[in-house]
């Protein structure tokens, strides 16, 4: 049997390594709220964070506080603890008479940006009140919850500088530093004011549909639906009614006139996915709509006017679809106005690791598994990986790896990687892929022989060393790894 302060004591770390847990001050707010509640047993919890954007937790979710204790601890600077029984305040004494509470515990509450933050416990009647002893380990409590908020918010700050020395941007769920991600959202922005069809091509998983999100949200249709939809998934049958929609009693099951996604999306954007699998029947009918700007319900012949913009996305070769006749010119020419190309995933060097880090950080978050960090050598097994699933296939060997990986440290065999990375060197599939060996293979040794000096590894490439270090970028080879 444990004792009793054994169990206070891992209680007590329990909570430490749940505080120091968290990396987002505002993620980190609602856990001390939390376990200020458990710890001191209250029945009731307010933090309340002031400053220019203030911040307020409540648990449950609405409590009536005592303004004027709030404002004794603000004012004595100090916690406060008050007891119905030993209350001589007159307007203390009100507001616990009225809000039938037995105990009020309220200290102070200081982060980096604001002063005038409190934390705010009760206990309802009937319940013992708040002791001496409650009082001291409230004031510790406090204490240690300020220092975990300032530490979050220094953590915060490091990382945006880090973020601003290594050009990294998070724009709108896209996280990116490479210059090929840089050049595809320069041309994004210049793409979404423009009233017109926009096609994203790029391997499968590279972010495609993030990209439509992107610029339908900077484009004068944000505040319009932006309606998804996978040509490729919906069975060839029901395509042309949940396209445009169907009048009640068209064909069996249509109990009610119903919209089909064009309408839905009336006034902002359709994202076609996969636009190449679209049927030859269906592709006659989308260009009719885009040309004549309104649509018919299947079983109905009225003709309802739709403004709407189209972002088409494929995969596959569209050329070639149309070469083949399996994509028809015309609806090609109307849709290919304004392109845009995804790169592959292995041809965005550092992004790999940033990505990878990124869903670390959001997916650990998620399972409740805490903070994970990237060993050396999973770096470079995902540096070194040539990414056939893309951005998605990151995702999804993260998200394994969260679940596989022990004491907080992801290893390449977590993530599946640890004989990939082998493999994936000796057989390129590709030309570029070919290409692409051969420069880390020539590059590495030159790096190794002159022991990192970038000058004299570019004079023996034969390059510029500008050259160089933009090779290195889109390999992902980093100088350091290469010094003796
Ligand atoms: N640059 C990025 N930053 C952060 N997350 C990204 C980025 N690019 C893609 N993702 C994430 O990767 C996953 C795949 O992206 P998305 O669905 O947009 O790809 P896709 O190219 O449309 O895929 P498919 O070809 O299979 O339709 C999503 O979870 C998305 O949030």
């Amino acid at each position: 049997m444990k004792s009793e302060s054994m169990l206070a004591t891992e209680k007590m770390l329990d909570v430490v390594k749940t505080l120091l847990d968290e990396e987002q001050p505002e993620a980190l707010f609602p856990k001390i709220l939390e376990v200020a509640k458990d710890v001191l047993h209250a029945d009731a919890a307010v933090l309340d964070i002031g400053g220019e954007e203030p911040l307020h937790f409540s648990n449950p979710e609405k409590v009536s506080i005592s303004i004027s204790a709030v404002k004794l601890a603000k004012n004595e600077k100090r916690a406060v603890v008050w007891n119905q029984l030993d209350d001589e305040s007159a307007d203390l004494s009100k507001s616990i008479v009225q809000n039938q509470l037995t105990s009020i515990m309220v200290s102070p509450f200081r982060t980096p940006d604001s002063e005038a933050g409190y934390l705010y416990l009760q206990r309802a009647a009937r319940k013992e009140p708040f002791t001496d002893e409650d009082s001291a380990l409230f004031d510790s409590f406090v204490a240690v919850c300020e220092k975990f908020a300032f530490a979050a918010y220094d953590r915060l700050r490091d990382k945006e500088s880090l973020d601003t020395l290594k050009n990294v941007v998070r724009k709108d769920g896209i996280v990116y530093s490479s210059k090929a991600m840089v050049d595809v959202i320069a041309m994004a922005d210049k793409l979404s004011p423009l009233p017109l069809p926009v096609i994203i091509r790029g391997e499968t998983g590279t972010g495609k549909e993030v990209m439509a999100r992107y610029i339908h949200k900077h484009s004068p249709r944000a505040e319009k639906p932006f309606i998804a939809v996978n040509c490729g998934a919906i069975p060839e049958h029901l395509m042309e009614s949940l396209m445009f929609g169907h009048a009640k009693g068209s064909f069996t099951g249509a109990i009610e006139n119903k919209k089909g996604f064009f309408e839905e999306a009336d006034g902002g954007t359709i994202f076609l996915d996969e636009i190449g699998e679209l049927p030859l029947n269906m592709q006659v009918k989308l260009l009719r709509v885009l040309q004549e700007k309104h649509i018919t319900r299947v079983g109905d012949n009225r003709e309802i006017p739709v403004n709407v913009r189209v972002i088409s996305a494929t995969h596959v070769d569209l050329e070639e679809a149309v070469r083949e006749k399996r994509f028809r010119e015309d609806l090609y020419f109307r849709i290919q106005v304004l392109p845009l190309e995804l790169p592959p995933l292995r041809d965005r060097g550092q992004d790999v690791v940033l990505l990878a880090e990124n869903f670390i950080q959001r997916y650990g978050a998620e399972y409740g598994r805490g903070k994970f960090h990237l060993s050396r050598n999973a770096e470079k097994a995902l540096l070194g990986y040539h990414w056939p699933g893309n951005v998605r296939e990151l995702e999804n060997r993260v998200q394994k790896g969260l679940v596989q990986a022990v004491h907080g440290v992801i290893q390449p065999k977590d993530l599946g990687l640890d004989d990939m990375q082998g493999q994936a060197k000796e057989s390129p599939r590709t030309l570029k892929e070919a290409r692409e060996a051969v420069e880390r293979e020539v590059i590495s040794r030159a790096l190794k022989d002159t022991n990192a000096n970038l000058t004299l590894a570019s004079t023996i490439l034969g390059i510029d060393r500008k050259v160089l270090r933009e090779i290195m970028e889109r390999l992902g080879l980093k100088k350091e790894d290469f010094k003796v």
